[in-house]
């Protein structure tokens, strides 16, 4: 997918061509808002605190659904590497082939819990092995228990700030190649995992695609959170109106990342509806869908928008 510029209607028709209609969506071809059953719910955002003991993470994680489900949450969201502290000497060791079900507990906790409960689950991320390589890895799963989708996150997090912080991802993980989006029993869902959200395209996609809500696992730190965290989460709703969820582990005062925390719900207008400091909490808040078709018809930004002058196009194959 990409933004182009387009100087005039004609070459806007070259470049059109260039793609099948599967493959290009401009902003014009915005589905229509279609809403799901269920408009009213609750969401859960988990700020687990993760420690190096993986057992006791996958138990406490398990108790934490156990409890957003008591307290009435339809749809769980858990944070960016929550079976595993996050620094690239772990991702290998705690990673999971979610091939193997015997090699995999974290998958199994997750859809257990999640057709123990009825429930959705956006299973945050664990570190994934798959043909030799490693992946952060998001699992969607349905109130089945069946896994509904599965994110593997696209844009790695290379940083370099001098004198604060160096850390590159690419030094162990592969990234993804796919946007995911999906139908659940509450709305369309896309996900993005944490340094997905710096990248505006990926939010417009899903919303192109019809999306209600898009859910970032996160591990913001604390050299960029403070500044940009929160800003690009109300930034994301932006394009295309809809709701966004971040969701973030616990900041460890002795851990190897400083963590930012700050899980958050935002709605279709940029409002934060719930958050968080950046202690062990649950936020549990209500999402009402119907909002985001009286945003959307008090700001027309489909009617506005100048495809004359730039275009969106969507480049991988997708279909609902
Ligand atoms: O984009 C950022 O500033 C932070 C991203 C990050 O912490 C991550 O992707 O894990």
């Amino acid at each position: 997918m990409a933004i182009s510029p387009v100087a005039s209607a004609q070459s806007q028709c070259v470049m059109s061509s260039s793609f099948n209609s599967t493959e290009s969506t401009g902003f014009s071809c915005l589905n229509p808002l279609k809403l799901p059953n269920i408009t009213k719910f609750k969401i859960a955002l988990c700020q687990l605190s993760v420690t190096s003991d993986k057992q006791r993470n996958l138990a406490h994680a398990l108790h934490t659904i156990e409890i957003a489900v008591e307290q009435g949450a339809k749809l769980v969201v858990l944070p960016e590497m929550w079976n595993c502290p996050y620094s690239n000497d772990n991702f290998a060791k705690y990673a999971e082939d979610f091939d193997d079900e015997d090699a995999s507990p974290s998958f199994s906790m997750l859809s257990q819990v999640a057709s123990n409960q009825g429930i959705t689950i956006v299973g945050g991320s664990v570190p994934e092995w798959n043909n030799g390589l490693l992946y952060n890895s998001c699992c969607v799963f349905g109130p089945d228990g069946k896994l509904r989708a599965k994110h593997r996150k696209i844009h790695l997090f290379d940083v370099d700030i001098p004198g604060d912080i160096l850390f590159k991802e690419s030094d162990t993980l592969a990234a993804g190649n796919t946007p995911t989006i999906v139908d659940t029993d509450v709305g369309r869902i896309g996900i993005g995992i944490c340094h997905d959200i710096r990248f505006p395209e990926l939010a417009m996609l899903y919303g192109a695609r019809g999306a209600h809500l898009i859910c970032y696992p996160g591990a913001f730190n604390m050299s960029t959170g403070e500044l940009l965290w929160e800003l690009v989460q109300r930034a994301r709703q932006e394009a295309s109106i809809l709701f966004v969820a971040t969701c973030s582990p616990s900041r460890d005062s002795n851990g190897c990342y400083p963590i930012w925390g700050h899980s958050t719900l935002v709605g279709p207008f940029g409002k934060i509806i719930a958050t968080s400091g950046h202690e062990e909490t649950m936020v549990i808040a209500e999402i009402d869908y119907s909002t985001i078709q009286l945003q959307r018809e008090s700001l027309p930004l489909e009617k506005l928008r100048r495809e004359d002058i730039y275009q969106f196009v969507d480049k991988s194959a997708w279909k609902p």
